[in-house]
């Protein structure tokens, strides 16, 4: 659901009485609080329309199924300008994930689901957008289908969602690209999207529509945006590629400093792993704890593209565990075989290798 806060002035365009109307995610703590004791305040009222409500004042405002919800701060007795003071101070996010994606699977969609709800909750981050990048074929890892057959597939996979997108940038470079490089890409990117149009708040992916924009096109301008501040890149992994950080040659120490340090990580966890005791492990990790969010999930998941792989391999059914389209390209394409799962097989994976000659120079 898009988070949006926005406190619309009393006697502003958009109210035609002296209402107040504050708009924000129903699960932040502020609104819910407000709407808790809205709702207890007098008997007559019942709970505020939640996601179904539309024409307020001279504005129509559609929210329907997005989890937005509104109340009225008069009747809660809010101050006018504290959620705008809140929005002042949340930062926004991009999430971003890498990873083979060979195939994509529900697992990977629900990842970023998991973090933007977990990040939200604390109430100092908007997530923006999701990023899915897929590893280049220079990974040279077992099994890894061509670059083209897996952007395809997640970009199938996507369809339907409102929030994520598949960047090829990372899968068109000639050679493999180091997490942090390509971290700093998109971080590049929201700097020069951001300094062209400092009122954006979102990059859309063509011939979509975001919800939000029917809802904002009566706000006045200081209420459309919280800050000009640049969104953050975050690293989206699982804790298995969050543990990896410390195996020998995989990543180097600086690219895993830079990572803590300049960016942020949502980390969510996987059975057999234990992200949050490798962070108490590690001093540096430690040091950054502020930046690196470990994400319960608790319903334990253990979809892997490489049990899918297999399953495919031996004719067996993956309905339900990867999107339908992904599963009808795989067929169509006739992708995963045993042979397909020799590919690079022999291979010295490209992170070891080059950085193994790094430390060799
Ligand atoms: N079940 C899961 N729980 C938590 N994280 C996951 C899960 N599946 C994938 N991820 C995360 O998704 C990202 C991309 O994963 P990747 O493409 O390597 O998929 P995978 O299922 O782990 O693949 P493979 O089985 O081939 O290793 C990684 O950060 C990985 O940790
Ligand atoms: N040093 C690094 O930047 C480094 C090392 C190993 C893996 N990775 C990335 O982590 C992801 C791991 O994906 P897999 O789990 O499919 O191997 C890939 O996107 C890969 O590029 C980065």
């Amino acid at each position: 659901a898009p988070l949006l806060f926005a406190a619309i002035p009393a006697r502003g365009s958009l109210a035609s009485n002296a209402h107040t109307w504050l708009l924000g995610s129903r699960h932040h703590p502020l609104i819910r609080d407000a709407a808790r004791s809205w709702c207890s305040g007098a008997r007559s009222r019942s709970e505020p329309d939640v996601g179904t409500w539309s024409t307020r004042g001279s504005g129509t405002w559609n929210t329907k199924g997005s989890g937005d919800f509104i109340a009225n701060s008069e009747a809660v007795g809010l101050n006018l300008w504290l959620p705008v003071r809140v929005m002042d101070k949340q930062t926004e996010v991009v999430l971003l994930a890498t990873g083979s994606f060979n195939p994509i699977t529900f697992m990977h969609l629900r990842l970023f689901e998991l973090a933007r709800d977990h990040l939200h909750e604390t109430g100092k981050y908007k997530v923006i957008k999701g990023i899915i990048s897929p590893v280049g074929d220079g990974y040279k890892k077992k099994g890894l289908m061509e670059a083209s057959h897996r952007l395809a597939m997640a970009e199938l996979a996507i369809r339907g969602t409102n929030w994520l997108e598949v960047d090829p940038w990372e899968c068109e470079q000639e050679e493999w690209v180091e997490t942090v490089r390509v971290m700093r890409y998109h971080q590049q990117k929201l700097e020069a999207e951001r300094a062209e149009n400092p009122e954006q708040k979102l990059s859309h992916r063509p011939g979509r529509k975001r919800k939000l924009d029917n809802s904002c096109q009566d706000v006045p301008d200081r209420n459309r945006s919280s800050s000009h501040a640049v969104p953050k890149v975050w690293l989206l992994c699982g804790a298995d590629v969050f543990q990896s950080m410390s195996v020998p040659n995989l990543w180097k120490d600086e690219e895993v400093l830079e990572i803590i340090s300049m960016f942020g990580i949502a980390c969510i966890t996987r059975a057999g792993h234990d992200a949050r005791k490798f962070v108490y492990e590690s001093d540096v990790l430690w040091k950054h704890k502020d930046n690196i969010h470990v994400v319960e999930e608790w319903i334990n998941n253990d979809i892997s593209s490489t049990k899918i792989r297999r399953a495919l391999r031996r004719g067996q059914n993956v309905r339900y565990l990867v999107p339908d389209a992904t599963l009808e390209y795989i067929e169509k394409h006739e992708l995963y075989s045993e042979e397909s799962e020799e590919k690079n097989s022999g291979l010295i994976l490209e992170p070891f290798q080059r950085n193994r000659t790094s430390n060799c120079s």
